[in-house]
């Protein structure tokens, strides 16, 4: 721009002025540009404050400005706004200039950049901050790339879910954000998956039916407690980030599982699926909703202590002809190649399901852990399985057999370390198509009347098993934070069924400095 075009460059911050300096060209794909717009130099009042004058001279001789946004990257995945601002000596030539970004602009909104949004605002999430966060955060970006939007702030639980279910006009929509945690997102994905099946005429309640993909992509901007979805599938949960990546109109497909009991469907689990310790941390949890996001570690370390193990039978499908492996060195990231290798296999192919393939494995358990993602999340950046991919079509299979409360927490650790959780003898994992539990002492229909008397079967089973350690026979099931009311679960995981607005995790610079150099002055 400099050397080509009588155009004057006004960096407007301090990284930029220290840009100009050190660096001899700084390009911006169209792809990232958010807006343009013409800059009043004299007033210097069409900017959002950040706008300092020129010296008098340079504007005279350039008294014809315009500024572009556009998305830069910080460290650790973070994206923030920008703006640069060129200066020229003719306004034919400004014009000339906004024009032809405007059309690249355009080209970009007809493909896949979205125009007008449906979104959801959960304001009791997390530390309660979804309508602040919204609105001093998102919306001006929104604007800023005119987006328009409308906004429904939810009343109760299940309002989003239920209103795209059966109310949302959503032919008049791009996309669906929303600004919650684990628990929102998972409203979202109930409502368009619900929808979409139904509008297609396909049943949910049987377990073997294909599911139809949702056509229209979801924005996650994270205001929940441990906004597991979106930091696994960004990187990061920061507001901004997020709103950034809807705005250029980034897509990455994901997996979902559904959860069948006896033929009937229950619910849709995007995370994680946990039996024993999570389903425990998370029934226990959820009377301590006043503590906020801290309730998980009160209800985490006292679940930890009571250390109460299940028993049952866990059979499984084993997804092969894949690439990937739960123990792999290599992580899902942006264009993954797993993904698109693996998720097309089994998207695409109708792989014959014989029982003879099917595994199983009965004992006692100290968790059931199914992650179709790796679950990475401010508590355990790696995850619960941190070689899990968004869009494979499958799930890893985590067993966790009853150990010692000292090895448990070895295991529990080493989450949050560069060690191997699952290089234990009392873990396995395996990565299935589809799995099913069944509790040591389910006995069919009449399970749910059993849990209705759990004091009953409770005190049966120590009768039963003088050597036991008065266990409950029954945990709960952790879907996706939501508690199920059925122990004996059939799931399988209906490959790259939604569409979020992110592109999946970018891989860092090998030197982060390098992306952000330092002032060479
Ligand atoms: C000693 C420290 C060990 C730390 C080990 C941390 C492993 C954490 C793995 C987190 C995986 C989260 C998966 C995400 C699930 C979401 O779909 C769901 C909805 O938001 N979140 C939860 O269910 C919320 C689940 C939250 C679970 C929190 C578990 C906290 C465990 C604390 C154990 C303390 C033992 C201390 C002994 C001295
Ligand atoms: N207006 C509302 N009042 C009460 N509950 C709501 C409302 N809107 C949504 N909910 C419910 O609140 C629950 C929790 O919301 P959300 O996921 O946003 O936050 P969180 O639980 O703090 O975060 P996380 O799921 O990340 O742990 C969701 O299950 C959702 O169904
Ligand atoms: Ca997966």
């Amino acid at each position: 721009v400099h050397r080509d075009l009588p155009l004057f460059l006004s960096l407007m911050n301090d990284q930029h002025r220290s840009l100009t300096r050190s660096l001899i060209s700084h390009s911006v794909s169209v792809s990232e540009i958010l807006a343009v717009r013409e800059l009043d130099v004299d007033g210097g009042t069409k900017d959002d404050g950040r706008w300092q004058k020129m010296p008098q001279k340079l504007t005279e001789a350039y008294p014809y400005a315009f500024t572009v946004s556009y998305v830069e990257r910080a460290r650790q995945h973070r994206w923030q706004c920008s703006d640069v601002t060129f200066h020229c000596s003719e306004g034919a030539l400004r014009q000339q200039w906004i024009q032809t970004i405007r059309e690249q602009l355009t080209a970009l909104s007809m493909a896949d950049r979205p125009k007008h949004l449906l979104v959801y605002i959960n304001p009791h999430g997390g530390k309660q901050q979804g309508e602040c966060i919204y609105e001093q955060k998102v919306a001006p970006l929104f604007a800023c790339a005119s987006i328009s939007t409308d906004v429904i702030v939810t009343e109760h639980a299940n309002h989003a879910r239920d209103h795209l279910k059966t109310e949302a006009e959503l032919k008049k929509y791009d996309g669906v954000v929303c600004v919650g945690g684990d628990g929102m997102f998972s409203e979202i994905v109930h409502g368009l998956v619900s929808r979409t099946q139904r509008e297609n005429g396909v049943d949910q309640n049987s377990p073997e039916e294909k599911l139809v993909p949702c056509s229209l992509r979801i924005g996650i901007i994270p205001a929940g407690s441990t906004d597991c979805i979106c930091y696994a599938t960004v990187g990061i949960n920061d507001p901004v980030t997020s709103a950034l990546h809807v705005i250029v109109g980034d897509s990455q497909p994901m997996d979902v599982c559904s959860v069948h009991h006896n033929n009937t469907f229950l619910r849709y689990s995007s995370s994680l699926l946990g039996y024993g310790f999570y389903g425990d941390v998370l029934a226990d949890s959820e009377r301590k909703r006043w503590m906020g996001p801290a309730r998980y570690n009160f209800s985490g370390f006292k679940t930890f202590l009571t250390h109460h193990h299940y028993e049952g039978a866990v059979s499984f499908l084993p997804a092969t002809d894949i690439l990937g492996t739960p123990r792999d060195k290599t992580r899902c990231r942006a264009g993954c190649f797993i993904c698109q290798h693996d998720g097309p296999n089994l998207c695409f192919c109708s792989i014959p399901e014989y029982e003879m393939g099917w595994g199983v494995v009965r004992g006692k358990f100290l968790a059931i852990n199914a992650a179709s993602m790796s679950c990475a999340c401010p508590r355990s950046p790696k995850g619960l399985s941190p070689a899990a991919h968004l869009a494979d079509g499958t799930t890893d299979l985590i067993l966790v057999r009853k150990c010692s409360r000292f090895n448990f927490l070895r295991h529990l650790l080493r989450h949050t370390s560069k060690d191997d959780q699952f290089d234990m003898t009392f873990v396995e994992v395996h990565r299935v198509r589809r799995f099913r539990f069944t509790p040591r002492h389910w006995q069919n229909d009449s399970e749910l009347d059993l849990r209705e008397n759990g004091k009953q079967l409770f005190s049966q089973i120590c009768r039963d098993h003088p050597a036991c350690s008065c266990s409950p026979a029954y945990s709960s099931w952790n879907c996706d934070g939501e508690i199920l009311p059925h122990a004996a679960i059939e799931v399988g995981v209906h490959c790259q069924l939604i569409k979020l607005f992110t592109r999946g995790i970018e891989e860092q610079p090998l030197f982060e400095d390098l992306a952000n150099p330092p002032c060479a002055l």
